[in-house]
Order: C-alpha cells, then structure tokens, then sequence
C-alpha cells in the first residue's frame, strides 16, 4: 500500500511545477471523499464560481460510467472539451492512488488540447475514508464529506479527514433533519485537523462554496508565485 500521504502529511505542491516546453503547468487539486457527498455538486459550483476569471478544467473518474462527466456537461459548467471522464474499471482509490496513469494520461491531454489552463479539477469516484489522493497526481486535494453520512465521521479520522487540505463538511442544510450536530462535527473535526481549514457548506443553500472558491485561489496564487 501506499503510504506517503501519512508520512509526509498535507501540503505542499510537487515539485515539477513545468511541463516539458518550460511553460508553468495547471494547479492539480483532487476532490475525494464518500459516495454521494457531494463531490461533483462541489465540482459544478466551484466551475461556476470561478469561470470568468481562470482557464480551467475537469477530470471525473467513476466506475463504469462517465456519469458524472454528464452531469457536468448538462449543467454546461464547462464547455465540453474542457470536460473529461476517465473510467476506473476497478475501486476508485486504485486510480487515484496506486496505478494513477490514466488520470495523468488526461490532465496531460487536457492541458495539450485546450491548455493553457491554470486549474485542474480531479474528481475521484465516490470511495470510504482512506482513499486519497498520489501527490504524483494532485498538488492539493479537498475532502468533501457530508452530514447526513453521520456526525461522528470527523471523530472517526481517516486520512481524508486528518490530512487533506481543505476538509468540506457539505449539506449542512440537512442537518436538522438528520439530527446531525453540526457543532460536534466542527470541533470534532478541528481537533482532528490542528491548523487545517474545515469549511461547512450547503450547495442548496448556497453558502460556504464561496469559501472553498477563496481557498482555491490562494492555493493558486502560491502556486503560480
Ligand atoms: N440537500 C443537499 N443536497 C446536496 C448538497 N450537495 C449535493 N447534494 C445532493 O446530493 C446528491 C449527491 O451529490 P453528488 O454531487 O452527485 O455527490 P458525489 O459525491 O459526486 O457522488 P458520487 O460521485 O456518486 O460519489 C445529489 O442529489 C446532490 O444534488 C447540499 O449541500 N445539500
């Protein structure tokens, strides 16, 4: 197994920030998390928020299907080229983590057809709470976890929750329905995280996904400085 996210940690960018012409590749962040929390929600709303101002673009990977893709270009978050769906054929950790050449295969090729983009968005395949991302791959990944999975996921760790670099707890508008304590998850998850940034949002109330948007640029601009 891979371990270098545990030893190593959160943080920095790799270090072959060129692409073989000399010019300065696109920032790669990762998005990964559980089934069903809102990943590509995540994707589609960050697309929207930051659009008009950066040339970027997408990599979704799921199992079988390219569903997610298609959500993506329904809502026509992107135009379509800027759009691509890479099809795991096996658990959607081993893409990302283990054997991650057709991930890199489709960033290179994004970057090829459509470049220069200065962000790469990569979604994982909905997964459990081990599944992270190869720093081969990605430069800095979000984790994006959900209330209605439980609250007692922050306390649990995993190092989605414990090392990622920005953890998203999402619909928190579905909290009083579930009975999920979202005070508990915060603390929980601040405790598990030390300096780490935990963002609460709610894609269907509209709130934190401006927060998220601001952490990618300041990763951006201390990628590009
Ligand atoms: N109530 C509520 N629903 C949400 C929110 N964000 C996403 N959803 C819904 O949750 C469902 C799953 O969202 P997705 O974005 O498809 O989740 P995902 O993590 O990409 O799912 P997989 O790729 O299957 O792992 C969809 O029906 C979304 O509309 C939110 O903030 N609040």
């Amino acid at each position: 197994m891979h371990l270098d996210h545990h030893r190593h940690g959160p943080a920095a960018v790799s270090a072959d920030a060129h692409r073989p012409d000399g010019s300065h590749r696109a920032l790669r962040i990762g998005l990964g998390g559980p089934v069903g929390s809102g990943k590509t929600a995540t994707v589609a709303a960050l697309c929207r928020e930051l659009r008009a101002e950066l040339s970027l673009a997408v990599v979704t990977n799921d199992i079988y299907t390219r569903e997610d893709a298609e959500f993506l270009l329904r809502e026509a978050v992107l135009p379509p080229e800027r759009i691509t769906a890479v099809e795991t054929g096996a658990c959607p950790h081993t893409a990302i983590r283990d054997d991650i050449s057709a991930n890199l295969e489709a960033v290179e090729d994004l970057e090829d057809t459509v470049g220069p983009l200065d962000l790469i968005l990569v979604e994982s395949g909905g997964d459990n709470l081990t599944a992270t991302f190869s720093k081969g791959l990605v430069d800095a990944q979000i984790f994006v976890i959900d209330v209605a999975g439980g609250d007692d996921i922050p306390r649990k760790g995993g190092p989605g929750v414990t090392m990622a670099d920005l953890l998203v707890v999402n619909k928190t508008d579905l909290a009083p329905h579930v009975g999920s304590d979202l005070a508990r998850m915060a603390a929980d998850a601040k405790a598990q995280r030390s300096e780490l940034p935990v963002i609460l949002q709610s894609l269907r109330g509209g709130s934190g996904v401006a927060d998220v948007a601001a952490w990618v640029r300041e990763r951006l601009a201390a990628w590009t400085a």
